[in-house]
């Protein structure tokens, strides 16, 4: 952490694979404001960091914007949130400053940070907007070729009451009317200085169409997308979570392995070295729930097995370390765009005693996949001295994987 806990971080752009390709003429940056406390929302922590749909809200917010190709993300964090700062910090594509005690004042912040860098155009938006697709972020930014300013909104179709202690007091006529979403597309020579008039005035305004308007800017209306809900209590991560898992793809696998005893006085099992009486005879370390754990992602993605990508007729994998196989599997996981969710492995085996080294054991699998150890299970059981695990011939792994694509 630097001495100034907050300062601004500058690095290269880069960007993930787009699926909405945009070739922008301008520098056009994603200002992602993420400073807020989510009090209405509940839940302790707030709610950009919170879960959704196998990630983080922000992890979807960030990835909407990386996806279309912009060139540059300014995330604005609270101060309170060191342990974030220094996570983002780490990430290439994105600029960071502090937050301020309002919406505004945190916009106003990023946009003080856009100004020292090569940004002409500027869209912003709520960290809380997770589910915001490709579409509106496209249509805002090509709006902006044609119009000083851009933003989605959709047409009130509901009827619309005002309302007090519990009774309608009266109607409210919905011509004409919009519910504002984000992002909300400016240049950002024009937005900034409307966001310093604002201050200055010592005014606040709910969105910043509100203070491009203050300062005379025209809004072009985009057609927003009812899907672009804005997190805000706790029952919309519900709602946003049936969004975002609309398109998930969820895959299991399965891993089955065993390995005999012969001479030896150690056996490893899921990457802990054991003392025993014996070892376990194999190609490579004969690590049995590395390799049952490996199948079961080797099985989640439909790549065959342990085998196939690591021959034991291959010599190179003589006496070799199981967690290479494992770490491959992983990789293949991730190059297919899937993360892993958890895994679940049971050893069979009267001796030795699991249970003691499970904790171990799960510490190194996580380490492997890079997950956090809360989605590695590791349990034992024995087969009541039944077979081949009950004679204390062999032991053998089965293993469960989930990996999912977003
Ligand atoms: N001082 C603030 C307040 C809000 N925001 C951000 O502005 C967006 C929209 O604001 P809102 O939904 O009102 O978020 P909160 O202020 O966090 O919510 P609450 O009012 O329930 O506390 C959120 O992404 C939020 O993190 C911000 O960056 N800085
Ligand atoms: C900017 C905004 O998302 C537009 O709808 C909204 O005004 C911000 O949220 P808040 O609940 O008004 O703070």
């Amino acid at each position: 952490m630097p001495s100034d806990p907050f300062p601004s971080v500058s690095a290269a752009a880069t960007a993930g694979t787009p699926e909405v390709t945009h070739v922008p003429n301008h520098q056009t940056a994603a200002l992602i404001v993420a400073a807020g406390k989510g009090l209405r929302a509940g839940g302790g922590l707030a709610k950009q960091w919170r879960p959704l749909a196998g990630r983080r809200v922000i992890d979807w917010t960030l990835d909407a914007f990386r996806k279309v190709g912009i060139d540059q993300i300014a995330l604005v964090l609270s101060p309170q949130d060191t342990e974030i700062w220094q996570e983002f910090a780490a990430q290439d594509d994105i600029l960071l400053t502090r937050g301020g005690a309002t919406r505004s004042q945190s916009v106003a912040n990023g946009l003080e940070l856009l100004a020292h860098h090569d940004v002409d155009r500027v869209l912003i938006h709520d960290a809380a907007r997770p589910c915001v697709s490709g579409r509106v972020v496209h249509d805002v930014l090509s709006a902006l070729d044609t119009s000083l300013a851009a933003a989605p909104a959709l047409a009130v179709t509901d009827a619309l009451w005002r309302g007090a202690d519990g009774y309608v007091t009266g109607t409210q006529d919905r011509a004409g009317l919009h519910a504002a979403q984000t992002p909300q597309g400016f240049r950002l020579a024009e937005i900034r200085a409307a966001h310093q008039q604002l201050a200055a005035n010592s005014m606040e305004a709910a969105d910043d169409v509100e203070v491009a308007r203050a300062a005379g800017i025209d809004v072009a209306i985009i057609p927003g997308d009812p899907d672009n809900m804005k997190i805000t209590r706790p029952e919309d991560f519900d709602r946003a979570a049936r969004i975002l898992g609309g398109d998930m793809d969820v895959r299991l696998g399965n891993g089955y392995d065993v390995h005999r005893f012969g001479p030896g006085d150690e056996v490893v099992l899921c990457g802990v070295p054991l003392a025993h009486d014996r070892g376990l005879q194999g190609h490579s370390d004969a690590d049995v729930g590395l390799h049952a754990i490996t199948d079961a992602l080797y099985g989640a993605l439909a790549e065959g097995d342990i085998g196939r990508h690591f021959p034991p007729s291959d010599p190179q994998w003589k006496g070799a370390a199981s967690d290479i196989f494992l770490r491959h599997a992983a990789d293949l996981t991730r190059s297919k765009g899937y993360q892993i969710s958890n895994v679940d492995c049971t050893l069979v085996c009267e001796f030795p005693k699991i249970t003691p080294h499970a904790p171990a054991m799960r510490t190194v699998v996580a380490e492997i996949l890079s997950i956090d150890i809360s989605r590695v299970s590791i349990k034992a059981t024995t087969s009541e001295r039944l077979g081949f695990t009950g004679r204390g011939e062999g032991i053998a792994a089965i293993a469960t994987a989930c990996v999912v694509k977003p």
